[in-house]
């Protein structure tokens, strides 16, 4: 029998361990890499712009997760639907001072709601960057992008900043166990 999709062999403790695949989204500059060196070694780390993607398994409280952190910016979006394939959790990651594309934003989670392969995922948005001045709260965010009409995929949307980590693996990553 071969190792199936999204299960891997642990050498330390021989068994197949499940892990879910999440994919971190979002315009450019919102700060998903940031989040994803949180999660992985709660730690900040210097970003540049990801041009591809980045790749880490993160285990939160014993649950693996492959999480895959795609560049936001404009001309690599069209891609973003190359890593939908399996796809659990979309972690949709917003700057919550960024009201100008905020609308951008909205366009492109309707996007990947709309396609195929992530009929089955639930999605977490991170209103992030909420040390900053005027920023957005969770709740005017969620009222933009009208999330309560979303009936046919489980959400959650959380406040975090990435930089200190405040509500990333609280209140973000555990509504993802
Ligand atoms: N003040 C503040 N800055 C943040 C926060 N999160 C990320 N940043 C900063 O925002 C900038 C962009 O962060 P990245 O994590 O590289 O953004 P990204 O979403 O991965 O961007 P792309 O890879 O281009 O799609 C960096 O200078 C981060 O230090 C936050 O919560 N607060
Ligand atoms: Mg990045």
């Amino acid at each position: 029998m071969g190792i199936q999709p999204g299960k891997f062999w642990d050498s330390s403790q021989p068994q197949y361990i499940w892990e879910h695949k999440v994919i971190i989204v979002g315009l450019d500059n919102a700060g998903k890499t940031t989040i994803l060196y949180q999660f992985l070694m709660n730690e900040v780390v210097h970003t540049s712009p990801t041009i591809g993607s980045n790749v880490e398994e993160i285990v939160v409280k014993n649950t693996h997760f492959l999480m895959w952190d795609i560049g936001g910016q404009d001309s690599l979006r069209s891609s973003w639907n190359t890593y939908y394939t399996n796809t659990e959790f979309i972690i949709l990651v917003v700057d919550s001072t960024d009201r100008e594309r905020l609308s951008v934003t909205k366009e492109e989670l309707y996007r990947m709601l709309a396609h195929e392969d992530l009929r089955n995922a639930a999605v977490l948005i991170f209103a992030n960057k909420q040390d900053k001045k005027r920023c957005m709260s969770a709740a005017e965010i969620s009222k933009y992008l009208t999330l309560s009409s979303i009936k046919d995929h489980q959400w959650h949307i959380q406040a975090c900043c990435a930089l200190t980590g405040e509500g990333a693996e609280d209140g973000g990553a555990e509504w993802l166990l």
